[in-house]
């Protein structure tokens, strides 16, 4: 079953302006995917399109499914858009936490979905989320600042505070928007390792949109790139040559540290994608 299914997905926030043109992809449960493109590509909005946190244009024929079950349809979201968004965990740039509140409060955030409402807004949370909370700290290496403010933690630590909040709501989906846009190089690595290890070792579809080409490279088997809000390759890491890139980005100019030197995959378990990579629609959206 594809985690998600986009066919001919039109976005435009002013008229006349669209900032995504008929895209159509599908990614299997399991796999790790980069979301690459310049500034304004128009990444951003395609997550939250999946997510549900935009809605499509009126009137158009846009349709977004994740795990089979429909977000967008019909110029809007759906009514099933919300309970979707239990098994979909978000990750922003700026971290989304509640500074105020505890680390481990955050992270029991991510059971609201499947908790009484009088519940959650008491934080009465069950021992068994509590459970489920601490270990997912532990899991991605913060189980020391449980009882810290989320306020008192570095970027990196605010991160996988928010990747363990995903962990504990038990996300089949990760989507996860720059996340590492303003981490220092080694607190980046360790967000992505964390998110990686996620997708091997539970099989939870991984989406991240990435500035750092070379993290895309490392952690995910195939990268999706948009330009201009068009899709100009889906495929391989392997069949996306520094010219594609410099391409991409308008730029002769890419820095050598964007381009691996060694095996480009680590350790992967989700599916490879079938399609065969689109290079060619680069030149095309490039002319
Ligand atoms: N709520 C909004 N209202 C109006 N325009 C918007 C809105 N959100 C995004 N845009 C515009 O849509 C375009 C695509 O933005 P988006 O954030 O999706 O791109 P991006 O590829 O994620 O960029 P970045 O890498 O800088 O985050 C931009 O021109 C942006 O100004």
């Amino acid at each position: 079953m594809p985690a998600i299914e986009a066919r001919s997905v039109s976005k435009a926030f002013e008229r006349n302006k669209p900032v995504l043109n008929d895209v159509s992809l599908s990614i299997e449960d399991g796999e790790m995917v980069a979301l690459i493109g310049a500034s304004g590509s128009g990444k951003s909005t395609l997550l939250r399109l999946i997510s549900g946190l935009e809605t499509i244009d009126r009137g158009s024929v846009s349709t977004i499914s994740v795990f089979d079950r429909t977000v967008q349809a019909s110029g809007g979201r759906t009514t099933e858009a919300r309970r979707i968004r239990r098994d979909v965990g978000v990750i922003f740039q700026q971290f989304n936490l509640v500074n105020r509140l505890s680390v481990l409060r955050n992270v029991l955030a991510g059971r609201l979905g499947k908790t009484p409402f009088w519940r959650g807004t008491l934080g009465l949370f069950t021992r068994a989320d509590r459970i489920r909370a601490l270990q997912a700290l532990e899991r991605v290496g913060i189980i020391d600042f449980a009882h810290r403010r989320a306020s008192r933690l570095s970027g990196g630590q605010q991160q996988r505070a928010a990747i363990a909040r995903a962990l504990t709501q038990e996300a089949r989906l990760i989507l996860a928007d720059e996340p590492i846009a303003s981490l220092d190089p080694a607190s980046a690595d360790k967000v992505m390792g964390t998110l990686a290890r996620i997708n091997r070792e539970d099989g939870v579809t991984v989406v991240v949109s990435l500035h750092q080409i070379d993290h895309a490279f490392r952690h995910c088997q195939r990268i999706i790139a948009l330009k201009r809000g068009t899709l100009v390759y889906d495929g391989p890491v392997s069949g996306i040559s520094r010219a594609d890139l410099a391409a991409l980005y308008d730029s002769d100019t890419l820095s050598t540290a964007d381009m691996p030197t060694g095996p480009r995959l680590v350790g992967h378990g989700g599916a490879a994608p079938e399609a065969a990579p689109k290079v060619a629609a680069l030149a095309v959206a490039n002319a």
